[in-house]
């Protein structure tokens, strides 16, 4: 390579590792493996090495990988969190051994850690209270995480036992076990929501959320692996481990106390194969030099210490050919591209298909007719097409371009601006769309109709029985007809009029949910009917009274509104009503538990630790007080959480409103 090349490759490394930093980090949402990052991030290395002369300083290798964000508070941290050295071979390992003797001698131990795969997490207490918790953010400053970290059930909030230290820091990891992650990422799917890869991006893209109820429905953990403090009394690393588990802390039970690295090495291949065991994900293995003297000799480089080193578990990947591409319409219209792949046998399944996503993706990856892709496992879970085999495409292979027209009823797609997915605009007569609607609306999570099947709804949309949810509160019409039908015994259509007309008893958040607005899955239907009690109200807001609503952000108001706009919803919620189903909550006889808030006004804002918004106002109702939708002279109380509206804080500071807390509305009542 000539001079000019070499720093052209250069300029080009950095950019395209700098976009996958970004990917990884602020998306949670890679599009390379992480083994072909290293690759690409240790051939950075060699070349700045070569030619220091083209260093330039947004290399990646200058710095840790990620970034703060502007949501958050930004807090220095006082200790540097760095990243490990890595590695995916023994030899490494051999070699880091060889270096750590040449400096510190052959009298040393190493901790061999498993690597949780999550996100690292900076926790600082002081007293025995825990004050805030930090992102490793640029390495240097990080996001205060505080709200959302304290939604995590095995960190604690006081320390209480046997705490020789009046202030300290703690690091960890915080991830979510695979059984959890799959069940939420279920939830997406059925939702139409674009899934998370595996459960690392799913836990780092929770803690990123601005609202902390949502967090704390996603469960997470967290295990601790590193002690800081100004005079710290222990004198290696296994100690403090040791100890901070005494004072209440999570830290694993896998660790072990190494004398040399064979013992390493054997750590290594034990958990090579037992990791799939475990009920989250490990990445690796992290080797530490156990005395903080001899960590101290060792030192750091820019960005990581000398001292350590992970050793990685290469994902599991495998070569196949790419069949053919097909598309999905899925209820809402929206039209994902499947990769149709010759079955093949990877992580303990055999593989036959892999989602592309979206037209983005099939850009990416530039598949030619025919190609030969590399499937990895993300997280052992969803097949993922990383990338393409070039040495293998064919000649003369004709490139795949992401369709135009919908493929089951030909309608041109159309794609809203700024988002990744096509639609299929027909709503009202695509197949797929029809029949996934009222799949949908009698779904086990929704309307849980007994006696009626998916397969059911297809024969009778087929038999031109039914076209709209509405059409099955009219089957009644059609019981001779329906029992003369083949495969249908008189006992199941009895069984399914039966469901049908049961389900008129089911409350106005499952009817809501039911009715497949696009973004509003089960919980935010829920958020929904408490927050508008009926479907008048919620059809009659505007966008501002919309996103008054608990978690109810800019995306779902739109498409809230957009449903409400189409006069064909509005007849089909008519027709729904004259059924006799439930549009409004039913409103329980208010009884009150206490007076003790009787004549106060209240408003609520922020987000907070115990209670949602919506629970603590169900509280200060049942105890007799009021609340107001704004801030004025007549109002009485102020219960501010964390993230409050710096308008709002303003507003009531002028009028001079009493602000509490959670806290003190509880002892308003006694509590
Ligand atoms: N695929 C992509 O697009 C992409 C992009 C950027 C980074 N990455 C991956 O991320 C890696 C860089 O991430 P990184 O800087 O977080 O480094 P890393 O994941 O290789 O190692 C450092 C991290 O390990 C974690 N860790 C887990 N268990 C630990 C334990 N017992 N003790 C200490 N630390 C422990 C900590 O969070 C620590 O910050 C890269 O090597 C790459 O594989 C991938
Ligand atoms: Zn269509």
């Amino acid at each position: 390579m000539s001079l000019f090349e070499i720093k052209d490759k250069i300029d080009s490394l950095v950019a395209e590792l700098n976009q996958h930093n970004y990917n990884y980090y602020q998306l949670a949402m890679p599009t390379i493996s992480d083994f072909d990052f290293d690759q690409k991030l240790k051939e950075l290395e060699k070349l700045e090495q070569q030619h220091p002369e083209f260093l330039r300083k947004d290399s990646p290798t200058q710095k840790v990988g990620g970034e703060i964000t502007k949501t958050f508070k930004t807090v220095k941290h006082k200790w540097p969190m760095l990243s490990l050295g890595n590695t995916y071979n023994e030899q490494d390992l051999i070699d880091f051994d060889q270096r750590v003797r040449k400096i510190i001698g052959d009298d040393f131990e190493y901790v061999c850690e498993l690597k949780f795969d999550g996100l690292s997490m900076s926790l600082t207490y002081e007293n025995g209270d825990l004050l805030r918790a930090v992102t490793r953010g640029d390495g240097t400053k990080g996001d205060d995480v505080t709200t959302n970290v304290k939604t995590i059930r095995t960190i604690p909030h006081k320390i209480e036992k046997n705490n020789p230290l009046s202030s300290f820091e703690i690091r960890g990891e915080i991830f979510m076990h695979k059984a959890a992650f799959e069940k939420l990422n279920q939830e997406r799917i059925d939702n139409e929501e674009a899934p998370f890869a595996n459960p690392r991006n799913f836990a780092s893209g929770t803690i990123k959320m601005q609202n902390s109820a949502e967090v704390s429905r996603r469960p997470l953990d967290c295990y601790l692996y590193f002690l800081y403090a100004e005079h710290n009394p222990f004198k290696t690393h296994w100690e403090s481990l040791q100890a901070v588990k005494s004072w209440g802390f999570k830290i694993s039970e896998e660790s072990k106390l190494c004398t040399n690295i064979n013992q390493v090495l054997e750590f290594i291949k034990v958990w090579d194969q037992k990791r799939f065991g475990l009920t989250y994900d490990i990445d690796g293995i992290v080797i530490k030099v156990n005395s903080y003297a001899q960590q101290q000799e060792l030192g750091f480089t820019a960005k990581s210490p000398r001292w350590a080193i992970s050793y990685k578990f290469k994902a599991e990947e495998v070569e196949t050919v790419l069949e053919k591409v097909t598309y999905q319409v899925g209820r809402t219209g929206a039209v994902t591209p499947v990769a149709n792949l010759k079955p093949v046998f990877l992580a303990g399944t055999t593989v036959k298909r892999a989602t592309l996503h979206n037209a983005n993706e099939i850009e990416r990856l530039d598949l030619y007719e025919g190609d030969t892709v590399v499937v990895e496992k993300g997280g052992e879970i969803i097949p993922k097409v990383m990338r393409v085999n070039l040495d293998k495409r064919q000649t003369g292979a004709k490139k795949i371009y992401y369709i135009n027209n919908c493929p089951e009823c030909g309608t041109e797609l159309v794609r809203v601006e700024g988002e990744a997915v096509h639609y299929c605009p027909n709503d009202e007569s695509c197949r797929p769309q029809i029949i996934g609607r009222i799949q949908h609306f009698i779904s086990r999570k929704a309307m849980n109709i007994d006696g009626v099947g998916d397969e059911t709804i297809e024969t009778l949309y087929s038999r031109g029985f039914i076209h709209k949810i509405s059409d099955l509160y009219q089957l009644s019409v059609h019981e001779s007809e329906l029992k003369q039908m083949e495969r249908f015994g008189e006992k199941s259509i009895n069984n399914m009029l039966m469901g049908i007309q049961q389900s008129k008893q089911m409350p106005f958040e499952k009817v809501l949910f039911g009715l497949g607005i696009r973004y509003v899955g089960e919980t935010v239907a829920k958020k929904l009917a408490y927050h508008f009690k009926n479907i008048d109200n919620l059809m009659n807001a505007n966008f501002d009274q919309l996103i008054e609503a608990e978690e109810i952000g800019e995306r779902i108001a739109n498409s809230l509104l957009s449903y409400f706009s189409d006069q064909k919803h509005v007849e089909e919620i008519k027709r729904l009503i004259d059924e006799g189903l439930q549009f409004e909550i039913e409103e329980k006889e208010v009884i009150l538990q206490s007076e003790k808030l009787l004549g106060k006004t209240f408003l609520i804002s922020g987000v907070f630790e115990g209670h949602s918004r919506d629970e603590l106002k169900t509280i200060i109702e049942d105890n007799g007080g009021k609340m107001l939708s704004s801030i004025s002279s007549k109002l009485d109380y102020l219960v501010a959480g964390d993230n409050m509206g710096p308008s709002k804080l303003e507003k009531a500071t002028k009028l001079n409103i009493p602000m509490i807390n959670e806290q003190q509305l509880f002892e308003l009542l006694g509590q």
